[in-house]
């Protein structure tokens, strides 16, 4: 999975990058403090009409209906592979999913974007909602490698360099791995490294999800990579390519803001085509779309924008943490990408 493919910046010199521009956020610039200038820059109006939206499909968006028996499928022309199944998952359950993202799915052992610089870190989401912070329980002058990071309320902070929230390390959380580990360093999946059997209900879900793009066999979940994107984070141009039968589909699954997603072709000069993932929706790549470079130029949020559900009715309950999930999911978007490995 070529996340480091997603750093690889080429000015805009191929099609690929020139479509994350065209549809990246632009974010207004602060004014100008020379007074000959004192207009705020201009924000180039995105231009969302060549945006396929698989809630209102027009003549020319090359999609097709499939006839598939449980739910709604669409193919897409020129992409042998690709499936759309929107608002896959309902309604209550895409609650449920955006629950256990944020509260079971970053537990160890499963990794996270923070494991690397902080070892295994115990109950991110609820020292959050807590406003705890993370402070060092080592030797004072440890280095990373025989520190040790733990949450503590902030009444017992010890005054040591480098306490952070809780708070600011849920919201800079990017991704985290279900199932067996990926060793990022190594591109691989490594089964050496301690790992929690993959989540029945979630790999229930995605074997019925992928059967559009299985030709009658059973799709196997066994890792799964969870991204969490904020308002202005993107997922650049990339080719999951680490497992090792690329014929079995990738199972992504879209919770909370809209985003709009570009598959593009085997190389970066082949032009992407745009679409819309909502909340609920889900993506199959499988065969030759597998080879495609894929990515997340924008999320929308805001509730004009974003089009997310209204989960108020849901979150009633167990209301303080579910408010909390709320005003999380409000500016946040979530992918749950399901892969067979083996
Ligand atoms: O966020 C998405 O919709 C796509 C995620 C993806 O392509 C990946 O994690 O490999
Ligand atoms: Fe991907």
């Amino acid at each position: 999975m070529g996340y480091l493919d997603a750093q690889a910046g080429d000015g805009g010199r191929t099609a690929f990058r020139r479509a994350e521009k065209k549809y990246k956020l632009y974010k207004q610039s602060t004014t100008h403090k020379h007074s000959s200038c004192r207009s705020r820059m201009e924000i180039p109006v995105t231009d969302l009409s060549q945006v396929i939206d698989f809630e209102r499909i027009r003549d020319g968006d090359g999609v097709t209906r499939l006839d598939h028996s449980d739910f709604p499928v669409y193919a897409l022309e020129g992409h042998t592979g690709f499936f759309f199944i929107p608002r896959a998952v309902p309604h209550d359950q895409q609650f449920h999913w955006i629950r256990e993202a944020l509260t079971v799915f970053p537990e160890p052992p499963n990794r996270t974007s923070h494991s690397a610089h902080y070892g295994p870190l115990f109950g991110l989401w609820s020292s959050a909602t807590k406003k705890r912070v993370l402070s060092p329980t080592g030797p004072e002058n440890g280095d990373l490698f025989v520190r040790k990071w733990e949450f503590a309320d902030p009444g017992d902070e010890r005054k040591q360099e480098g306490v952070v929230s809780a708070t600011a390390l849920l919201r800079k959380l990017r991704w985290a791995t279900l199932g067996v580990q990926f060793d990022w360093s190594k591109r691989a999946y490594d089964i050496s490294i301690p790992y929690r059997s993959f989540p029945p209900a979630l790999s229930e879900l995605a074997t019925k999800l992928a059967s559009p793009a299985m030709n009658g066999d059973q799709f196997r979940a066994e890792a799964a990579i969870v991204n969490f994107f904020g308002p202005d984070d993107m997922l650049g141009g990339h080719i999951d390519d680490m497992e090792a039968d690329w014929s079995k589909p990738i199972v992504s699954i879209s919770l909370g803001c809209k985003a709009i997603f570009l598959l593009g072709g085997e190389t970066r000069d082949d032009p992407p085509v745009a679409m819309f993932l909502r909340s609920g929706d889900c993506v199959l790549m499988a065969g030759p779309s597998r080879r495609c470079f894929h990515g997340v130029p924008r999320i929308f949020t805001g509730c004009k924008e974003s089009d997310l559900p209204d989960f108020s009715a849901l979150a009633m309950g167990e209301i303080k943490e579910n408010v909390a999930i709320l005003d999380y999911i409000q500016q946040s978007r979530i992918n749950i990408n399901i892969r067979q490995v083996f």
